[in-house]
């Protein structure tokens, strides 16, 4: 067995591979040899004590090596893990990653290369770390008919949105304790723009809806606009926000089922169980046919925990290698199309500056109700110069909702349209 790359999480899967080698080795029926584990950098500092000999610099040759069976890719990134990967299946080994850019970018390269080679690929820590949520969705969720995914599955940008809900920090201040703290990265902008978690939805989305979705399908919000008035707006509703990776089944145009696919802060209300997930936790909310609702929660990120996914797939990869078959694979997919998100339907809370005149109440909601958009509530807050509407509407589609923001941009009793957030949850 090869392990490729030895950072945050290839350095815990060396050291759970270590550990625990006895207790594998009994649940497996063979010993899970470590034959080598490739780096960038000899010299670089480790969390881990690598065994004497084992680190090289050739990755290319560590994975055609004849007594490496078994390939965990831990390098992250599009390339070399490709190629490296790629690689592993053509020299007949099977594979276990934990990179959910390179899936949700390219998976169906690996899966084909990995059917064509009659070998397994694995890759549970791509979504939510620890949490499983890929398996019960390809194998336990299989019979049903999943029509919705709902997820927090960014635990950098939970930790910030938490922060700012219980301290009522904003963006800046939130991240930079997220850093200090290890949360985030010196460079957070997979996590605060929203990338990690739309590779994420889409891997999400395709096991869900037996469909091919790459991240490029999913539409993208990150959290850099969401202000401190914003989560404080979303308290007054008795919500809070969350980044939330969201996939559903919706009506075609010609009677067929989309999958529509989005990531995006949205306000939930605080009943809902996504919103008691605090702080750099995950949790996905799956909601099907047969089964009803589904919560899985816990950490979805870190060494350790991403780890504990890695060696769980390990562990399957080994049975069924020593057994001489392979998993289910990727091979069975629906041509399900992807909705634009002009067509996806949401609600929406629109706050908004205005003068405090007769008559500006109506203007607004006519500008609504021009573009088709059905209001559940406004209030006003504040007088005179400090006036402000909040508009809460019932669900719309998002073409309808930016036509109608649009034309509030342009009405003389607006001084600035200041938010506009999605509502997920309650009533549509
Ligand atoms: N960290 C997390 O919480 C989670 C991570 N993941 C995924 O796990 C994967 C690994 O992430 P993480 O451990 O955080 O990443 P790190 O940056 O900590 O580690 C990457 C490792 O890959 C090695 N590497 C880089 N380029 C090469 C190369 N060309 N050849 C050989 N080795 C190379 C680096 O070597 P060197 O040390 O010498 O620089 C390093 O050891 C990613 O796909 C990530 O998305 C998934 C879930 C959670
Ligand atoms: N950066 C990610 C960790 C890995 O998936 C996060 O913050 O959740």
């Amino acid at each position: 067995m090869a392990v490729l790359g030895c950072g945050s999480v290839g350095s815990q899967v060396v050291r759970l591979l270590t550990e625990q080698a006895d207790d594998l080795e009994a649940r497996v029926g063979a010993r899970l040899e470590l034959a080598g584990v490739a780096v960038r950098r000899l010299d670089a500092a480790r969390e881990v004590q690598v065994p004497a000999g084992l680190l090289t610099t050739d990755a290319t040759g560590l994975v055609a090596r004849e007594d490496v069976d078994l390939v965990i890719e831990t390098i992250g990134g599009i390339e070399p893990a490709r190629s490296l990967i790629l690689s592993a299946f053509e020299n007949g080994k099977s594979v276990v990653s934990a990179n959910k850019a390179l899936i949700a970018e390219d998976g169906a390269t690996l899966f084909e290369a990995a059917a064509k080679a009659e070998r397994d690929f694995y890759y549970e820590a791509a979504v939510a770390a620890a949490i499983p949520i890929l398996r019960p969705l390809r194998e336990s969720l299989a019979g049903d008919r999943v029509t919705r995914v709902l997820g927090i599955v960014n635990g950098t940008t939970n930790f910030i949105l938490d922060k700012m809900d219980t301290s009522g920090a904003g963006f800046s201040d939130a991240l930079e304790e997220a850093q200090e703290l290890g949360f985030a990265e010196a460079d957070p902008t997979a996590d605060v723009e929203g990338f990690d978690a739309a590779a994420k939805a889409a891997i999400l989305a395709s096991l869900a809806f037996h469909s091919r979705v790459t991240a490029a399908d999913v539409h993208r919000e990150g959290i850099t606009d969401v202000t401190a008035a914003d989560v404080a707006s979303a308290r007054e509703m008795d919500a809070v926000v969350k980044l939330l990776a969201i996939a559903e089944l919706r009506p075609g145009p010609d009677g067929g089922e989309q999958v529509a696919v989005r990531v995006h802060p949205a306000m939930i209300p605080r009943s809902h169980p996504l919103a008691s997930v605090r702080g750099a936790y995950n949790a996905v909310f799956v909601e099907s046919e047969a089964a009803g609702q589904l919560m899985f929660y816990g950490p979805g990120a870190g060494g350790s925990p991403t780890a504990s996914a890695v060696l769980g797939d390990l562990v399957t990869v080994a049975r069924n290698r020593l057994a001489d078959t392979r998993g289910a694979g990727e091979s069975a997919y629906a041509e399900r199309p992807v909705m634009s998100m002009g067509e996806t339907r949401t609600r929406y809370h629109v706050s908004l500056d205005v003068d405090d005149v007769a008559g500006v109440l109506a203007s607004v909601a006519t500008a609504f109700a021009d573009h088709g958009v059905s209001i559940q509530t406004v209030r006003q807050e504040g007088r005179d110069d400090d006036a402000q509407l909040v508009v809460v509407s019932h669900a719309a589609t998002d073409a309808a909702l930016s036509a109608t923001v649009e034309r509030l941009r342009t009405m003389e009793t607006v001084r600035e349209v200041t938010s506009v957030m999605r509502v997920e949850g309650g009533d549509e």
